[in-house]
């Protein structure tokens, strides 16, 4: 088989001749071919991947001729990669570039905070404003739902759409979705028109909330990749805690949910008029085949790397970029669901991704952040709004945390950490709501024992220790899911991640006060508790550590199984690599001749 230096465009013509599609292996060039010997192909693809990675590790760097001022520095693979493990590595200095671009896609966050924070306020200064009547019950979970499900139905299109459209063209259309969904809210005066409000600014959510993350970990030098989506978690956090200091604010102002609304329009307006004049991530650019704009990007991107190690690097993305065949765009999602399921590593990946989701959400946080007043004034604390500013401050300085951790400590460890401090945390509320004695009649809470006890104090206590540990570890850590998925399948994989996460928060949210009067707050807390319990052997059993590897690498080491060993050690390998540049950088800027010698020999 041939094997050209440059891969096609991943979405190919609809010229081109259909043939059908019966997966991929790890591999690099796609090439229409007939499938009856698939085996046959896939042998030959892995072999010319090797035959590619061989004579790149050979040919595309002099290490005898280097001189001191090399920036580049390439790393043979190690004992725990395989040949497709990534080759080309160098001095990824964090750059002005890069920090403006992740700070403007992160507004995304700050957007799917507020927007779903600002609700609980909202409702209550809402008073008669809509049809000139009280809200009921049902109206308020219409309208707070509204938002979830708008941000479930765009979360299924948003991962194809980033990949046929772009990243940066999906995260403007949120824009217009946030700025239309913030009209109508503003304007409403009849209750449809406000849910309608709702559901297009879901729509918005929905997009920011899977393609930001995935915008950030594509431009993201490897070793902060993890720091840098959490931005995008703190800026959610962050914004969760200002709607919530904006609404206890504005709570007594005559039309003051109008303003909180209106507010939510400063972010996005912002970001629209940054993206008029940003890129796009230079992975998207080699999957659409724009080399040249890929080489830009990553020159803006890292100032101090020299014009042929962009080139080899952008050489390389193009070649691990592997095309997904179809004469359509819907032969060619057709296919690419295929290849997300019958690949082991992306199916691997697939498990982890939306396993986490639905461990984020079915761990019970978002209801006790949309329940918590309710909670605490069953136990004695009437002041609801200080309530949720603690709770959900708690969320944003642990995520604060998390982001200092999430590459030193690594993702594994901050989940194995978080994931049975939630465990204890709610068992613990479990047992003191049983010495409360609660009962749900309807949506009345009744306390047989009024006032502030000290089983009230408990629970108080170890609902903002929940928070902490939630904040740490799997509140942060599976907005990481783009990292897991290969270019080919990152979008659609991200989607099935993104939908698990909105689909799981409006199942929650939807049935905590059922759960509350039907198995009672104790047995309530303890099913979360025991979710979290199996949560933490699925991580222990399931994820790897992928801190510091490049997106590339992540396939090698989810290919025949979870291989939390070798991640770990790979992981580790790829800090201590960074760690001799960054040392010889200190003392002559950049790495040294013995440096790259002594990596070359490891
Ligand atoms: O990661 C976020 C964060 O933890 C938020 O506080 C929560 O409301 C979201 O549902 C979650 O996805």
């Amino acid at each position: 088989m041939v094997v050209s230096p440059l891969p096609p465009p991943s979405f190919r013509d609809e010229s081109e001749e259909e043939e059908e599609y019966t997966g991929t292996s790890h591999g690099i060039i796609q090439q229409q071919r007939p499938t009856t010997d698939y085996e046959e192909f896939l042998n030959e693809q892995e072999e010319s991947t090797k035959k590619m990675k061989n004579k790149q590790t050979t040919t595309s760097f002099d290490y005898e001729n280097a001189s001191d001022n090399d920036d580049r520095i390439q790393i043979k693979p190690v004992n725990d990669e395989d040949n497709t493990s990534v080759i080309i590595t160098f001095n990824q200095k964090i750059s002005p570039f890069i920090i403006t671009l992740t700070f403007v896609a992160s507004i995304s966050g700050f957007m799917f905070g507020y927007d779903t924070g600002y609700i609980s306020s909202a409702l209550i200064s809402i008073g008669t404003d809509l049809d000139n009547k009280v809200l009921s019950y049902g109206d308020k979970e219409i309208v707070t739902a509204a938002t979830s499900l708008g941000a479930l139905i765009s979360s299924i299109f948003a991962g194809t759409a980033a990949d046929v459209f772009g990243r940066k063209p999906c995260l403007m259309f949120s824009n217009v979705m946030f700025i239309i969904g913030a009209i109508l809210q503003i304007s409403a005066h009849k209750f449809w028109q406000m849910a309608a409000g709702r559901l297009i600014m879901g729509f918005g959510v929905g997009i920011g909330s899977l393609i930001s993350p995935l915008f950030i970990s594509e431009i993201a030098p490897k070793m902060i990749r993890g720091r840098l989506t959490v931005i995008n978690s703190l800026w959610l956090t962050g914004g969760q805690l200002i709607a919530y200091g904006c609404g206890a604010g504005l709570n007594k102002v005559h039309n003051g949910w109008r303003i909180l609304v209106g507010l939510s329009l400063i972010p996005t307006v912002i970001q629209f008029t940054f993206f008029c004049f940003l890129p796009d991530t230079p992975r998207y650019y080699v999957m659409k085949g724009n080399l040249e704009m890929a080489k830009k990007v990553l020159r803006r991107s890292y100032v101090d790397t020299s014009d042929e190690i962009i080139e080899k690097k952008v050489e390389e993305l193009a070649m691990l970029n592997q095309s997904i065949p179809g004469k359509n765009a819907g032969v060619r999602v057709w296919n690419t669901v295929k290849e997300l399921h019958t690949n082991p590593a992306n199916f691997r990946a697939l498990i982890i991704a939306c396993g986490l989701q639905a461990i984020q959400q079915f761990t019970g946080w978002n209801s006790l952040m949309y329940f918590s007043g309710t909670i605490f004034e069953t136990v004695g604390f009437s002041n609801s709004s200080a309530v949720s500013i603690i709770v959900s401050g708690t969320n944003f300085i642990f995520t604060l945390i998390a982001f200092f951790a999430i590459d030193k400590i690594g993702r594994r460890y901050i989940l194995l950490i978080g994931l049975p401090g939630m465990t204890v945390a709610l068992a613990i509320c479990a047992i003191a709501f049983h010495f409360i004695g609660i009962k749900f009649v309807g949506n009345e809470a009744v306390v047989s024992h009024s006032g502030f006890t000290s089983w009230g104090i408990v629970i108080i206590v170890f609902i903002i220790v929940f928070a902490a540990f939630y904040a740490l570890g799997i509140g942060t850590v599976p907005w990481q899911q783009s990292e897991l998925f290969p270019q080919n399948v990152r979008g659609i994989g991200t989607s099935y991640a993104t939908a698990t996460n909105w689909a799981g928060s409006l199942v929650i949210a939807s049935t905590f006060l059922t759960m509350l009067q039907n198995i009672t707050p104790t047995g309530t807390f303890a099913f979360f508790a025991g979710v979290s319990f199996l949560s933490t052997v699925f991580c222990y059993f399931c994820y790897p550590e992928l801190s510091g590897l490049e997106l590339e690498e992540v396939q090698s080491i989810l290919k025949d199984g979870f291989n939390i060993k070798a991640s770990k050690a790979l992981a580790k390998k790829r800090k201590q690599q960074v760690a001799k540049m960054n040392h010889s950088k200190d003392t002559k800027f950049e790495p040294t001749q013995e440096v790259i010698e002594e990596v070359i020999e490891d």
